[in-house]
């Protein structure tokens, strides 16, 4: 057994002619661990998991795999599973052939092959499917038996590249329970996980690692990541939350702060570095912003859409220009009832609750 981390990449970057599709990437991950890429299209997250996997060769930088430097060995000899996001199964051979296949190409008994196929088959539900051609199978069943071909050679690391972004949404919420339950029963297996769904993100990965522009932004335990971002841009797509100007009151020794926004003073948690500044960002979750009737205290804003979508309205809103010294601010807000609110155009008052991240206001783009 290794002591050495499942994954260190360090300093790999990326070349394709003049563009950078990863600029110089520092990450390790621990054995067992699962560690979710995050981040918008075009970000990076699929070329760092290519470069894990050796289907790209990094144009500088290092991969080890249990410390043991990969960056020169070609896929198929680093030990790796890889699901993609299209299944990639081969048309012409059985469910029981396509899970068999890295084991053929190892040279595998043909014994060993058949228990590991049945075994791997029942792991991920599809024993019954074992002699069916991928093409009488569904989206969600062939993504399994993508799945259990990638777990056949027994990986130390199993790579996901998308792999639910191609099933309809319930069949993703079943897929989430599934490779929960497969995380659970291969608890040695470290699984990177390539994501743009930050829920898939939350529900599945311990930690969680936002890329932008071919970099990293922020790594950290899922939950913190979630409750105490340190970057807006964290806040922004790991959750959507509002990013509102407030004036930094003062800051106490234990994490808090006062704040001030238009009129309204609050409490706040710092979570980015606040270095000395009196202006900062504070989080706010559209869920957690309260929307009343004007006149009942709170921040004046103006109602500008309403959308009901099921389970909530969805509003956009407007604060006052006035107290944020004449910039425009939209806040979205969620909420259960729109009851007692005036129809589109008219006055509301927002409440923003106590106890929401504040972050230091520095986006990447302010800094360069
Ligand atoms: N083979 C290639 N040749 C040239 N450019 C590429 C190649 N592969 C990726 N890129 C570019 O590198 C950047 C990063 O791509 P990558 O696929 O890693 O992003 P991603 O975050 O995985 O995006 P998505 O969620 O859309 O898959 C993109 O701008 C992409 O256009």
């Amino acid at each position: 057994m290794s002591a050495a981390p499942a994954i260190q990449l360090r300093g790999v970057g990326v070349d394709y002619g003049r563009k950078t599709a990863l600029a110089d990437l520092d990450l390790t991950v621990e054995r067992g661990e699962t560690l979710a890429l995050l981040g918008p299209s075009g970000s990076g997250k699929s070329t760092a998991l290519k470069a894990v996997a050796g289907f790209v060769r990094p144009s500088r930088g290092r991969v080890l795999l249990e410390g043991r430097d990969v960056t020169d060995l070609p896929p198929h000899q680093r030990g790796i599973g890889v699901v993609v996001q299209n299944y990639a199964l081969f048309p012409h051979m059985s469910v029981a052939a396509n899970v068999g296949f890295g084991l053929r190409a190892r040279r595998a008994p043909r014994a060993e092959i058949r228990e590991r196929v049945a075994e791997v088959l029942d792991l991920v539900g599809m024993s019954a499917f074992a002699d069916r051609s991928p093409r009488q199978l569904s989206g969600g069943q062939q993504q399994r038996v993508a799945i259990a071909r990638a777990l056949a050679i027994r990986p130390a690391v199993l790579l996901l590249d998308e792999p639910l972004s191609a099933l309809d949404a319930a069949l993703r919420e079943e897929m989430v329970g599934e490779l929960l339950r497969l995380r659970a029963e291969l608890p040695d297996t470290t699984i990177v996980h390539v994501t743009h769904d930050q829920s898939e993100a939350l529900a599945l990965a311990h930690r969680i690692a936002v890329m932008r522009d071919a970099r990293l932004v922020d790594v950290g335990p899922a939950r913190e990541m979630y409750r105490t971002p340190r970057t807006e841009f964290t806040a922004a797509f790991l959750g959507a939350a509002n990013l509102l100007p407030v004036e930094v009151v003062e800051v106490d020794g234990e994490g808090g702060a006062t704040v001030r926004l238009g009129d309204a003073i609050m409490r706040a948690r710092v979570s980015g570095e606040l270095d000395g500044r009196r202006r900062a960002v504070l989080g706010v979750r559209p869920q957690r912003v309260g929307v009343h009737a004007e006149g009942t205290g709170g921040l004046p804003a103006r109602l500008l859409a309403a959308q009901w979508r099921g389970e909530v309205f969805r509003l956009d809103l407007r604060l006052d220009g006035a107290a944020h010294s004449g910039q425009e601010v939209r806040v979205r807000a969620e909420v259960a009832s729109i009851e007692g609110l005036p129809p589109v155009g008219g006055r509301v008052a927002l409440t923003v609750p106590d106890g929401c991240p504040l972050i230091a206001d520095a986006s990447p783009e302010e800094e360069t």
